[in-house]
């Protein structure tokens, strides 16, 4: 038996003996070892990305921490620091239940007991590997859908509902620091003008286009969602309103000078903007509600500005 991909396998053993044995069998059927005599050396290898470790096996009696505590170290490292879950393999000269319940307690997924049969060894560390390859597939299935649940696929920044949310959040925060807080919800001028004569794609990269542009010149506490179509809101932490009037006529000037790559447009396009802050009894729904209704008095008095109102 064998491994079709090089597995690297950390050996945790007090014993220099006991880990050159354990090495000279694993190496043996293509596996590449890594050995630690303690819990300090281990912990370390695990933070070492470069030693990209597969799997462990582990003694459970060492002179400075035993495998159970090692075991328990490890599962809480891995979920603080966000770090890939490894399988951990006990292999222990202690048979009883006991012992073999409380390896298992401690965070560890097998328990083999010495003298450990090679064969079995294998075959069991393939096993865990199997789990270990279904794990990093699903969080990374849960990282894509959470990735698409709160963000906008074409544009990158947060999605409708995301940004209502941060912006909920950022409510509350305001009311329990007695924070100031301004919005602006922005709208780009006869964009559907865009995508008639220049087409769905060129239409596409100007939303781009101009939110990279909106980022660049956000501070980096400041939040950009999509509310939807060609429609935007910007939330501005910390930020009394005369301010923020005068950042986003700034971000409206940027946006109207953009040029474009003649294949994609060749003239400029411009935006429209409401801005208002968080008054004493607002809550979510009228202060966008607000924001919306600023946006269209911008656009009704001749687009390409910004109407500011408390
Ligand atoms: N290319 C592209 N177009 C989109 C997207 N989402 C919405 N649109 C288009 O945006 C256009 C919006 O048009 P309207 O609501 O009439 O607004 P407008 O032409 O910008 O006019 P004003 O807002 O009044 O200045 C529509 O043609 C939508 O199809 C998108 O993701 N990509």
């Amino acid at each position: 038996m064998s491994f079709s991909d090089p597995l690297n396998v950390l050996v945790v053993d007090d014993s220099a003996t006991e880990r050159a044995l354990l090495s000279a069998i694993l190496e043996r059927f293509g596996v590449k070892v890594i050995e630690a005599e303690g819990a300090d050396s281990a912990l370390q290898c695990l933070q070492t990305p470069k030693l990209n470790i597969d799997l462990i096996l582990m003694d459970i009696q060492m002179p400075d921490i035993s495998g159970y505590q090692l075991a328990a170290q490890i599962r809480k490292m891995e979920s603080e620091s966000f770090l890939e879950w490894h399988p951990i393999i006990f292999l222990s000269g202690q048979h009883d239940p006991q012992s073999i319940a409380m390896g298992i307690e401690c965070g560890a997924d097998d328990y083999l007991t010495k003298p450990v049969d090679s064969i079995t060894l294998l075959a069991k560390m393939r096993a865990m590997t199997r789990i270990a390859e279904m794990r990093r597939r699903l969080v990374k299935t849960q990282e894509t859908l959470s990735r698409q649940a709160h963000f906008d696929e074409l544009t990158g920044i947060a999605n409708r509902r995301h940004i209502f949310n941060l912006l909920e959040n950022e409510i509350s925060r305001c009311r329990r620091y007695n924070y100031a807080m301004s919005i602006a919800y922005f709208d780009i001028d006869f964009f559907k003008r865009i995508n008639d004569n220049f087409g769905h794609n060129a239409g596409d990269k100007v939303l781009q286009r101009i939110c990279s542009v909106v980022e660049m010149e956000l501070r980096k506490v400041d939040m950009l969602g999509r509310i939807g179509g060609e429609e935007f809101c910007i939330i501005l932490p910390e930020c009394q309103l005369q301010n923020a009037s005068g950042i986003i006529d700034r971000l409206r000037e940027s946006i109207a000078n953009i040029n474009f790559d003649t294949d994609i447009l060749n003239r400029n396009v411009t935006a429209s903007f409401g801005v208002t802050h968080l008054r004493k009894n607002d809550n979510l729904s009228n202060l966008i509600s607000r924001a919306d209704e600023l946006l269209y008095e911008a656009k009704n008095g001749g687009r390409n500005c910004v109407v500011s109102r408390e």
